[in-house]
């Protein structure tokens, strides 16, 4: 062993010391603080005095419970503090740090060395930094500067100095693999060796090797919106992961994960990621996809399609009559021409238009949708529309008032009264009496007997028609929506220039599908904005940040929206539009009309051109498959070209793919995936590879990313990688339309070693045949 490694390792060796030291006194202690835990919630009741007989006792009991549970939430606190404190101990056991700088300050004569890793370490005074997290301020040296001139910000201001070294480590179970100065090696050896790797279930944490792009990202503090632009494999995800770590060390104090939340494609996609930010020691944020956030706030009053039903009739649907009005629909209702046009037609609500129901009770009428619309005109116009739906809404419960005075003398009532059981009799009794607060006898007389009752039993039955009325169910908002699109002429008044030309159809085919009470994708969005802009914004504010990936498949207005639900949030928007597979998205190439949501000042775009994923090769071929391909840059990564192999019918294709996967397989491939261009696709193929061993199929509804031999269809596949993917028909059959380029580009971006390509017959037009090795059977 070289000296200087030997010097190192007998710094590793001492720093696992300690590691292991302040391991068994956080053993201790943890056991020490779930004991006292455990005894506080065992005893919790035997300390707290219940006792209600006075306010003072109640008041007493009060104050005594909150006391004990405030006992209980700060030995939790401690106790979870240490949990996390030691998982982080024993993550860095084995592999305590990996990187160093020695950085010299401007003004100090000799440079401090800095070690890095997951989390800090210090020796048993608390003053010597044995190791420093990766994401305090001095660390962003490391991602950011070669040896030279360098700084760091810091809270207390600039920090300007030279960085002199820096070494990058490789340590397992404690020795020293290897190491590297970087000021002498060329090239990054270790993200080579882990670029190099086979997949396992997961997606990893990157901090030993993160980019100085990536920093930027992860670092990133300023304004409300930082859109991310980047290339397949670039990193946006990892950058996005990472940043919930920084973000969760640096606010600490403040921040908690559950305030954050990401926005991810599909629930698979949720698992891939799980395990990233256990890694580096901190919870994971909240994950939803939009669809979930959609059914959440719709399924109750339509059944809504989902994105990949919309995508799967997209895909497969070309040859149906209604296949041109349902694609120029789902890209006219995603646009920014029909958001204006949403809200232009919201507007013009303030003077016409508003639809409501009317209220009945027993089947008679007590305001019918006339009168409450009426009313709703009747108020000045120059008031806030929300607060005249306030307004209407306290007439409402007026006139529900009046109409409970009038039905507490019909007969159906002394009908109820009489068939009152002793039970019931006695219910409202106590009920009446808690209401007054007495203990005198209430029933004295027969009249007033009979009053109290009446009223109650009137007031019970109108509880139903009061609650719909706060929840302002009688707005008839299907209604105003549907009216939208009765008549084919009203979009006229409201938008510059005209609709598309399948206009009329589109209003044809929108209107039926509401009549059945359901509702297309690209329907669901606008008619929940619509919604909210008549009846108010739901909002969460407690979400500080949110994160959207995959964001090219969003809408203008999913965008919008998403900004007034989370009125306290950041965003940090991730995507390429080379990867935008769904129709309405097909025709943007970047996110500019993002800028506008905040503004340009409060926006900042980072760019990442760089690809790691994919072995050179690799992307050599897939950047020729889009048109701003050349701006994409390889990782320098061997292997081997990609291989096009053309064949006759689908029974040769399974016979060769069913060699390939086998090769593959022992080749020491563990994720193997065969990429169809949908669900249809995906269920024939199958059924044709059932003699792969083990061959699983991912359908939209997975939870879990498999690992293995998949069959998956191409938008399933998004955000995913494989160790090898082969494109199961890349036949111009199947990807002859201009349309699916992007799509065929996804597929293919998802291959980290290898990518094998067949096809039946002719193939795609879309491959440029140098960077492919051809073979024909
Ligand atoms: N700095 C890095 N160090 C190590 N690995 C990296 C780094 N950046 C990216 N990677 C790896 O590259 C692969 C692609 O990263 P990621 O999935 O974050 O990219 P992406 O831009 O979100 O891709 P896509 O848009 O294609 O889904 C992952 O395996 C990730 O671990």
């Amino acid at each position: 062993m070289k000296p200087e490694i030997r010097h190192e390792q007998e710094r590793v060796d001492r720093v696992i010391e300690t590691i292991k030291e302040q391991i068994g006194s956080l053993e201790n202690e943890t056991g020490r603080r779930q004991e006292e835990v455990v005894e506080i919630r065992k005893n919790f009741w035997d300390e707290v005095k219940v006792n209600t007989d006075t306010f003072d006792d109640f008041l007493e009991t009060v104050l005594s419970l909150r006391q004990q549970a405030q006992v209980l939430t700060v030995s939790q606190g401690t106790h979870q503090q240490a949990v996390k404190k030691l998982a982080s101990l024993r993550r860095m056991k084995e592999k305590p740090y990996f990187g160093r700088i020695n950085f010299l300050e401007d003004g100090e004569s000799t440079a401090e060395k800095v070690y890095i890793g997951i989390a800090t370490l210090t020796d048993k005074t608390g003053e010597d930094f044995l190791i420093y997290d990766w994401r305090a301020p001095i660390s962003s040296v490391y991602y950011d500067y070669a040896p030279g001139p360098a700084e760091y910000e810091t809270p207390g201001g600039l920090i300007k100095g030279k960085l002199v070294k820096k070494w990058q480590y490789i340590i397992k179970d404690g020795s020293i693999d290897s190491m590297f100065d970087t000021s002498l090696t060329i090239g990054d050896e270790i993200l080579q060796q882990v670029l190099g790797k086979r997949t396992d279930n997961y997606m990893h944490s990157i901090v030993a090797t993160i980019q100085r792009r990536q920093n930027q990202i992860i670092r990133h503090d300023k304004g409300r919106l930082l859109i991310v632009q980047g290339a397949a494999g670039s990193g946006k995800t990892s950058a996005a992961l990472q940043r919930i770590a920084y973000l969760l060390y640096k606010y600490r104090s403040s921040l908690n994960a559950d305030q954050i939340i990401l926005f991810s494609p599909n629930a698979m996609f949720n698992s891939y990621v799980s395990n990233v930010l256990p890694e580096l020691g901190e919870e994971n944020m909240e994950q939803v996809t939009f669809q979930e956030y959609l059914n959440h706030r719709l399924s109750s009053e339509f059944q809504v399609e989902g994105p990949y039903e919309q995508l799967e009739y997209v895909l497969n649907e070309t040859t149906a009559p209604s296949y041109t009005t349902r694609t120029a629909a789902i890209r006219f209702k995603a646009s920014t021409r029909f958001f204006e046009s949403v809200k232009s037609y919201r507007q013009s609500l303030e003077f016409s238009g508003m639809k409501f129901k009317g209220v009945k009770f027993r089947g008679e009428s007590i305001v019918t949708p006339e009168q409450v619309k009426e009313q709703f005109y009747s108020y000045d116009p120059s008031i806030k529309f929300y607060n005249r739906i306030e307004k209407l809404t306290e007439w409402l419960n007026g006139e529900l008032d009046k109409a409970e005075k009038r039905e507490r003398k019909k007969p159906w009532v002394d009908e109820k009264i009489e068939l009152l059981s002793k039970e019931d009799y006695q219910k409202v009794y106590k009920h009446l009496q808690n209401n007054k607060g007495t203990k005198e006898d209430l029933f004295d007389d027969y009249d007033g007997e009979h009053e109290a009752l009446s009223k109650m039993i009137v007031r019970k039955r109108f509880k139903r028609l009061r609650n719909k009325i706060e929840r302002l169910l009688y707005v008839d908002i299907k209604g105003i929506y549907h009216q939208l699109f009765a008549d084919p002429e009203t979009i006229d008044s409201l938008m510059n220039g005209s609709p598309p030309k399948e206009w009329e159809d589109i209003c044809h085919s929108t209107v039926s599908m509401l009549s059945e009470g359901k509702l297309f994708y690209e329907d669901a969005t606008p008619f929940l904005l619509l919604k909210e802009l008549i009846l108010g914004f739901q909002t969460n504010t407690s979400i500080k940040h949110v994160l959207i990936d995959e964001a090219q498949d969003y809408s203008p207005f999913q965008f919008e929206f998403l900004k007034r639900l989370f009125p306290s949030a950041k965003m940090t928007v991730l995507g390429d539009f080379n990867q935008a597979i769904f129709a309405h998205a097909r025709e943007h190439v970047d996110f500019s009309t993002l800028t506008d949501l905040y503004g340009q000042e409060e926006t900042d775009t980072i760019k990442l051109t760089q690809s790691y994923r994919s072995t050179r090769p690799i992307i050599e071929f897939t950047r020729g498959l889009v048109p701003d391909g050349y701006r994409i840059t390889a990782f320098d990564r061997e292997g081997e070209k990609p291989t096009l192999t053309k064949v006759k019918n689908h029974h040769e294709l399974h016979g060769h793919i069913r060699l390939k996967v086998d090769e593959l397989l022992k080749s020491g491939y563990h994720s193997i995936a065969i990429i169809c261009k949908s669900a249809a696709e995906s269920e024939s193929a199958f059924t044709g590879l059932h003699a792969i061993r083990d061959l699983n199929k991912i359908k939209a509804g997975s939870l879990e990313y498999e690992q293995g031999v998949v069959v998956i269809p191409s938008y399933l596949a998004k955000g995913i990688e494989f160790d090898a993917v082969i494109i199961y028909d890349a036949s111009s059959r199947q990807y002859g339309d201009e349309s699916l380029r992007r799509l065929f580009y996804t597929a293919c971006t998802r291959a980290m070693h290898e990518l094998q390509l067949f096809s039946v017959g002719e193939p795609t037009p879309f491959i440029e045949e140098k960077e492919i090795h051809l073979r024909e059977i």
